[in-house]
């Protein structure tokens, strides 16, 4: 059996559970104070746990989990011993990308990239945009994105942002630092399940397991049961440390998908805080689409301005002139650069940070309104990119989809 490693993020609460989770310095991913001991974490401060935890590939029915110490004094390693519930389908559970590499085989299908392990909602996005598509799971973004330049595969998915928590920055960072096309957007609509062991209740679980963003999407339920959260990488990642811990007492939250393709429990459903959950993925390529009229369209950009202080109000206007709706604006901080020291002579020194804005606008490039304003906003900018121009998703995302 294949084993990875697998980052968790989780409670420092989580002793309690017995479940061996040992901290990991070196990346603390969460900000948190490495310092603090277990016990005086509070209950829903997240902090960054590293568990090595298998990702078993090809798992079988009668092996049995067991949590031992991997020799690293900051690491643990869950051995796959009982699978119990652990779905036969899971055999066919490819290799995540940045692990071994992919099992891949049916080269006329298009291949597309995601972050995650099979029944993470990226997958449902990819499957959404591309029906037909090989889904290739990897480690994490940066692999996805790495995995369409070198020509693993043709195109990668992945989440920007969400309804309830906003936009997820890592990936408007990379959007930067890579040099792929936005070739189409994915409005998906989240349904979190509460998953556990078979014959598991609500009331048996002390400890819940997901994805940061699936847990502040489902803050009452959790706060509600009085659960210990502990984040991972993705959401079917939780349902499948679940499967192979066997534990009762702890449970994932994850899609009705995960529950299937990893033999639990749906203890509840539709448990995330608001009705209207949408996640809003984009589909990247090596190549840009070329835009349409046909359809509507929507064009992201990504620029740096001037130091001036009409500046973005010029900026902005270049849209609300030609009557151009904008439907995000993000910005972010520019990194090489971060600070700059302004001398202002009156009132003292001052620093401020430099900014990339990135912002969606709803129009084609074919539509000479976007050309003319793209042109009189260059009049403003230092840096200027089209990351990508692309139907937009007009899937009505509403509770009752
Ligand atoms: O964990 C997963 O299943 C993911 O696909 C990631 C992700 C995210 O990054 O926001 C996607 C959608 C949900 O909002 C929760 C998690």
């Amino acid at each position: 059996m294949a084993l990875h490693d697998c980052c968790i993020w989780g409670c420092a609460k989580a002793p309690q559970l017995g479940l061996a989770i040992t901290f990991y310095p070196a990346s603390s991913r969460m900000g948190v104070n490495l310092k603090q001991g277990p016990q005086k974490c509070c209950k829903r401060e997240c902090c960054c746990l590293r568990v090595s935890a298998p990702k078993a590939l090809t798992p079988m029915e009668d092996e049995k989990a067991v949590v031992e110490s991997s020799g690293n004094a900051d690491m643990i390693r869950v051995q796959p011993s009982v699978l119990k519930g652990f779905h036969k389908d899971a055999n066919l559970i490819p290799k995540q990308l940045g692990g071994n590499g992919v099992s891949s085989s049916d080269r006329s299908k298009v291949r597309v990239a995601y972050k995650g392990l099979p029944g993470a909602y990226t997958e449902d996005a990819a499957l959404k945009a591309y029906p037909k598509c090989e889904t290739v799971p990897c480690v994490d973004f940066e692999t996805a994105f790495k995995s369409v330049e070198s020509w693993l595969v043709d195109k990668a998915v992945l989440p920007i942002e969400s309804s309830i928590v906003g936009s997820i920055h890592r990936n408007y960072d990379l959007l930067i630092r890579h040099k792929l096309h936005i070739v189409g957007e994915v409005h998906l609509l989240i349904k979190h399940c509460l998953l556990g062991q078979n014959g598991v209740t609500k009331q048996d679980l002390r400890c819940v397991m997901s994805h940061p963003q699936a847990l502040i999407q489902c803050e009452t339920m959790l706060t509600n049961l009085g659960v210990t959260n502990i984040g991972v990488d993705d959401t079917a990642a939780a349902a499948r440390v679940v499967a192979l811990e066997g534990r009762r007492d702890i449970g994932a939250i994850a899609s009705s998908r995960a529950a299937k393709l990893y033999g639990l429990d749906i203890l509840a459903e539709g448990i995330q805080d608001d009705d209207v959950n949408v996640t809003r993925f984009l589909i990247l390529a090596r190549d840009p689409i070329f835009p349409g009229t046909d359809r509507p369209y929507k064009t992201s950009i990504v620029f740096s301005l001037d130091e001036d202080p009409t500046v973005l109000f010029r900026a902005l206007g270049a849209f609300a002139l030609r009557n151009i709706n904008l439907s995000k604006i993000e910005s972010r901080p520019l990194k090489h650069c971060p600070l700059s020291a302004l001398d202002d002579s009156k009132e003292g020194s001052t620093t401020s940070f430099k900014y990339l804005l990135y912002i969606d606008f709803e129009a084609s490039l074919a539509d000479p309104r976007a050309r003319y304003a793209l042109e009189n906003l260059q009049e403003c900018t230092r840096f200027f990119r089209i990351l990508g121009c692309y139907p937009v998703d007009k899937t009505d995302t509403t509770a009752s989809s």
